[in-house]
């Protein structure tokens, strides 16, 4: 057995993910010369993205190099798992300087579902690294057609805790809060800051903490935000409700995003909680783009925290306490189209069945 004073905490990880062009490398480019970023590897495509020239203070053996910052720059291995197993193995053998945090540059093309996946589930990464948020930019210019047009996009936009509008320097402040209102509705938990911002270092881009569900320190409120998505209607996403953009492109792309939020004052039976994941899961995963929820179970005090991206949930973890005197299971979804009533059609004939399952002969 592993004695304690070998124990490492996993590292935290942050997926920056946002459109192709969106002006990913630009905001990295800049985070990871500041001194808050020492002890931070940066896993990009290539070093040609991002302009090391004058930051480069040691070139360290294979895919990785130092900066003056402190910050070690890392290119992708063949795939993410190989990648995330050489950083730790290396930092064990003493071969790079230690991390206590890891930030992954997506291509801008990639639906992030999959990595998250892989961060959420390969047994070898969750030893040693935690997922613990999403990053997504989005250009102020072509943001709002690249959401009417590519799932990538919306999938992107959907599954982000923080949001950073870039490029706003290039467009008018009425189309900048066009964009994010619709982004607001899409993702009403999100953060919105543009790029420019003071708020924009990566101390503060960097540790958000909403997909690591550390129950001891998860902030409720925050990481659900069921509020934001309770006076929003439900259609706001559709075809027929959508914004067009300069590109004028509306008619070609016909996935309607929506995002609201289920209540139930009634405690829910565990087996009836699992059986609508599963049945949810099982039918319209692809659909789920993200599901987070606290839930009153029926045979513990204690709530039940859920959270999943398109077929894929986290282990359920259990909190220590409620976080206030509301008991009510709260559940927000941003899905793709896919509206509010056939979810809670399911949830009723799942918690109808298990009644009738426990119900006395
Ligand atoms: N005017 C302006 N241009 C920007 C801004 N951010 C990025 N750009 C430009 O937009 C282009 C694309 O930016 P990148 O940072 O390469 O975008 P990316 O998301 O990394 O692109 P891919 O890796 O190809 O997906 C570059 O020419 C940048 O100089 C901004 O805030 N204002």
């Amino acid at each position: 057995m592993e004695s304690a004073s070998n124990y490492l905490p996993p590292v935290p990880i942050t997926v920056l993910t946002g459109f192709l062009g969106s002006g990913k490398t630009t905001l990295l480019t800049r985070l990871i010369r500041q001194p808050a970023m020492a002890r931070t590897v940066v896993i990009v495509n290539e070093f040609g993205e991002v302009g090391l020239d004058h930051h480069l203070v040691a070139e360290a053996s294979g895919n990785t190099v130092l900066l003056d910052s402190g910050c070690v720059c890392c290119t992708m291995l063949s795939d993410l798992s190989a990648t995330l197993r050489d950083l730790h193995r290396r930092r064990m053998v003493g071969e790079i300087p230690d991390f206590d945090r890891v930030v992954i540059e997506t291509t801008g093309l990639a639906d992030p579902g999959p990595i998250l996946h892989t961060l959420m589930t390969d047994r070898v990464i969750l030893g040693y690294f935690k997922l613990d948020g999403v990053v997504t930019t989005v250009d102020a210019v072509h943001g709002l057609g690249q959401l009417n047009r590519n799932t990538e996009s919306m999938t992107q936009v959907a599954v982000a805790d923080r949001i950073v509008v870039t490029k706003t320097d290039l467009a008018s402040s009425a189309s900048l809060s066009l964009l994010k209102s619709r982004l607001r509705e899409m993702n009403p938990a999100a953060s919105i800051q543009e790029s420019d911002s003071s708020e924009v270092t990566g101390l503060l881009m960097f540790e958000s903490a909403n997909y690591s569900l550390d129950p001891e320190h998860l902030d409720v409120d925050r990481w659900l935000k069921a509020e934001a998505y309770d006076h929003r209607d439900n259609h706001a996403h559709h075809p027929d409700h959508r914004h067009d953009d300069d590109d004028n492109i509306s008619s070609r792309h016909h996935d309607a995003i929506d995002s609201f939020c289920l209540t139930s004052e009634k405690p829910v039976r565990w087996g009836a909680l699992v059986g609508f994941l599963d049945a949810l899961t099982q039918l319209r995963g692809a659909d789920l783009l993200r599901v987070k929820g606290l839930v009153d179970v029926e045979e513990s005090d204690l709530p039940v925290v859920i959270q999943g991206v398109e077929h894929l949930f986290h282990p359920p973890s259990q909190l220590q306490s409620w976080p206030d005197s509301d008991r009510r299971s709260r559940v927000v979804f941003i899905t793709r189209n896919l509206t509010r009533e056939p979810i809670e059609d399911l949830f009723r004939i799942c918690v109808a069945a298990v009644e009738a399952k426990e119900a006395p002969l």
